[in-house]
């Protein structure tokens, strides 16, 4: 990391512990109050005390390309050298990083930002895993955050039908949000059908390898029937909902999940008990530590 313009640089893993508001001006007193606010150690703050009121965190940036962004998130003045691109149809645009990251935000929270991915038939238990693990974790003392499908459809994506384009546009969008939801440090659990290998597994290519869990709801379309909550089932066999999954439009079972829950008639585990599974698997793989 390269510290650029006229500032100092103080490193938090000073100063974390202490309490300057006695020996310090008020101008440096700004300086440690957004210090503990962000909670992050190994923060490098730096601020230009001898001419502004408010002492702001400014921190260097980096491109993807490397080249040192001299912009601020502070909103100093003075030379910038930026990057600008072309996303898709977002043409002439900057990413602005910030000078707090997701390693502060995970230290902050003492876990690791992933996104548990749940996937399987209408009625297989994904939303009842989904509330059995946001409860375990927050028992646990760990932040997590539920993107349900038929919830997300409330909203974000009620301007999406059910054919196929549009559940590729419905999983793009979920992902999208999960991931800045993994950037904030949450362990973020999107829980939707998601019938389509190739839309899961663009998903899973956003994030860096190992923070994309893939869990499969492995239960036969039979059972899932059988359970017919919403009574779904019995209206797509009707003929009532045309292009229902199982029933008049395909699946596709993920081949390589990180984890597989598999339920059969009289062999079904309790969803806490899934949700064990799920937890243990975090654990292991140091998600539920910074
Ligand atoms: N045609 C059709 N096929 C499948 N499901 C249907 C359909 N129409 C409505 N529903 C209800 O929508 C819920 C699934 O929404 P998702 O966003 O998870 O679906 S998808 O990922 O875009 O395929 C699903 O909720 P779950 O039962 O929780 O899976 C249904 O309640
Ligand atoms: N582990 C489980 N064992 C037995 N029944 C379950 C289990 N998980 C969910 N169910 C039941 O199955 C039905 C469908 O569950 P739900 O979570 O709504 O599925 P989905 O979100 O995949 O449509 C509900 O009636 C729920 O009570």
């Amino acid at each position: 990391m390269t510290a650029v313009g006229d500032f100092r640089m103080l490193n938090l893993s000073k100063f974390s512990d202490l309490d300057f508001s006695e020996v310090l001006p008020a101008k440096l007193t700004v300086v440690k109050a957004a210090l503990l606010y962000s909670g992050c150690k190994k923060l490098s703050m730096c601020g230009s005390g001898a001419r502004s009121s408010v002492l702001r965190p400014v921190k260097a940036m980096e491109s993807s390309t490397g080249d040192v962004l001299t912009k601020d998130c502070g909103g100093f003045p003075g030379k910038s050298k930026v990057q600008i691109t072309t996303v898709g149809d977002s043409s002439n645009i900057v990413w602005h990083k910030s000078s707090v990251e997701k390693s502060d935000r995970e230290e902050l929270l003492n876990q690791k930002g992933c996104i548990i991915w749940i996937t399987g038939l209408s009625g297989s238990g994904k939303s009842t895993l989904a509330c059995a693990l946001s409860h375990a974790l927050h028992a646990r003392g760990k932040l997590s955050y539920i993107l349900d499908g038929d919830n997300c459809r409330h909203g974000l994506n009620s301007d999406l039908s059910f054919k196929a384009e549009d559940r590729a546009e419905n999983i793009r969008r979920i992902g999208e949000v999960a991931k800045l939801f993994a950037d904030s440090g949450v362990i973020c659990i999107a829980s939707l059908i998601s019938p389509y290998r190739k839309d899961r597994d663009a998903c899973r290519a956003l994030l860096p390898e190992g923070e994309f869990i893939e869990v499969y709801m492995d239960v036969p379309l039979q059972l899932c029937e059988t359970r017919d909550p919403k009574g779904l089932y019995k209206l797509a066999r009707a003929g009532k909902i045309k292009g229902f999954t199982g029933v008049d439009d395909p699946y596709e079972p993920p081949l390589n999940s990180e984890i597989v829950l598999c339920q059969r008639e009289k062999m079904c585990d309790s969803p806490n008990a899934l949700a064990e599974i799920v937890i243990l698997y975090l654990e292991r793989k140091g998600y539920l530590e910074a």
